[in-house]
């Protein structure tokens, strides 16, 4: 089996800046191959436009694909799947897939279409980060425009959803393992407080990030240095392109680890550190004894993932190594003991 793609979701609402988002994360992300996937209802292509629309020949760079047909959960078989494999079969298929959902999306289900054979052997979730528009949550709404999203609503024939608005923005956050507070800049501190306040409310253990026109750290949102940093060993040039970024809200830091002999346990334990510190991004390759596969692990706030990639090389150093990113003042020599001291 060809190694797996990291897919991330994005979900939220009409106008939340999910587009916005994406684009700052193509721009911000110029080294890697993304491919962009667009479930879109009604205006068509509009977001599409957007994303190519950058106004600098780099934004052509990724793949974009849109699927009108409805929403992706109903229509695995005829639409996402083929979408994902005709991607995946370019002649430089994408390092990473973004996936923006329809405003009116239930994440849980496209989660769960993702465990189709046909998908789950080929791609898998990375991470659900769901906007959030700052502004219209503070004043009680959860979109920008009721109207145009009650239209939206109306004009989506496969939508049997028929779950009350508030339901759909509380399934998009419950689902989600980044949440991004967009559009701070139109908040003032009492109205961001509060919106605060409502989204911790629904949220669980995920983690919310405040933005302005979607500007987050793409390490954060993708875990994308993440790998590069996590596969050093194999790859030790990306050292010397290893530069201080002006990423002044975030740290990161690569943690060495010993061989692991049961990856549940360990895995587990990552979430629950990951959870007492506030770890963002947990990434990374682990060798578990006794195993000719290698062990990828990745985790987005306290939700983790792991799966055998592939068999380690000859000859390759079979290090077990993760990269952590935090919050800046994240407490590096606790998160080391804790998982030095399994
Ligand atoms: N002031 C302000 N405007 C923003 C911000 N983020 C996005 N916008 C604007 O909000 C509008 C909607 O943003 P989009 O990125 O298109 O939102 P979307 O969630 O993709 O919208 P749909 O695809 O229609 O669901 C656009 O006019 C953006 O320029 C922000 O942080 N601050």
């Amino acid at each position: 089996m060809s190694e797996r793609i990291a897919a991330t979701i994005v979900t939220g609402f009409l106008g939340a800046g999910k587009t916005t988002l994406i684009r700052h994360l193509v721009e911000a992300t110029r080294d890697r191959r993304l491919a962009l996937l667009i479930n879109e209802f009604g205006d068509v292509g509009v977001d599409g436009e957007i994303l190519r629309a950058c106004g600098d020949e780099d934004c052509e760079r990724p793949h974009i694909v849109e699927l009108a047909n409805g929403c992706l959960c109903c229509t695995v078989a005829e639409d996402f799947a083929p979408a994902i494999e005709a991607l995946l079969a370019l002649d430089s298929p994408p390092e990473h897939v973004i996936i923006e959902t329809s405003g009116l999306a239930l994440p849980k289900p496209l989660v769960k279409a993702f465990d189709w054979p046909r998908i789950r052997s080929r791609l898998f979730v990375d991470g659900v980060v769901a906007v959030v528009d700052g502004p219209a949550v503070a004043e009680g709404r959860f979109a920008d425009d009721l109207e145009a999203l009650a239209r939206e609503r109306a004009d989506d024939a496969s939508l049997d959803h028929d779950n009350p608005l508030e339901e759909v923005f509380e399934d998009q956050i419950a689902c989600a393992d980044i949440i991004v507070l967009n559009k701070t800049d139109l908040l003032d501190p009492q109205e961001e407080a509060r919106v605060m306040e409502i989204l911790r409310a629904g949220v669980g253990r995920a983690s919310i990030l405040r933005a302005r026109h979607g500007v987050v750290d793409p390490r954060v949102a993708l875990g994308l240095g993440a790998t590069i940093q996590a596969d050093l060993a194999n790859r030790p040039t990306h050292h010397d392109a290893e530069e201080e970024h002006d990423h002044d809200d975030f740290e990161s830091f690569v943690l060495d680890l010993a061989p692991a002999d049961d990856p549940e346990r360990l895995v587990a334990l990552l979430s629950e550190v990951a959870a007492a510190h506030d770890v963002l991004r947990m990434k990374g390759f682990v060798e578990v004894t006794g195993k000719p596969m290698r062990l990828l692990v990745q985790g987005v706030g306290a939700r983790f993932l792991h799966h055998y990639d592939r068999p380690w090389k000859i000859g390759e150093p079979r290090a077990s190594r993760l990269v952590v990113i935090g919050r800046k003042g994240l407490d590096r020599a606790k998160v080391a003991q804790r998982l030095s001291g399994r």
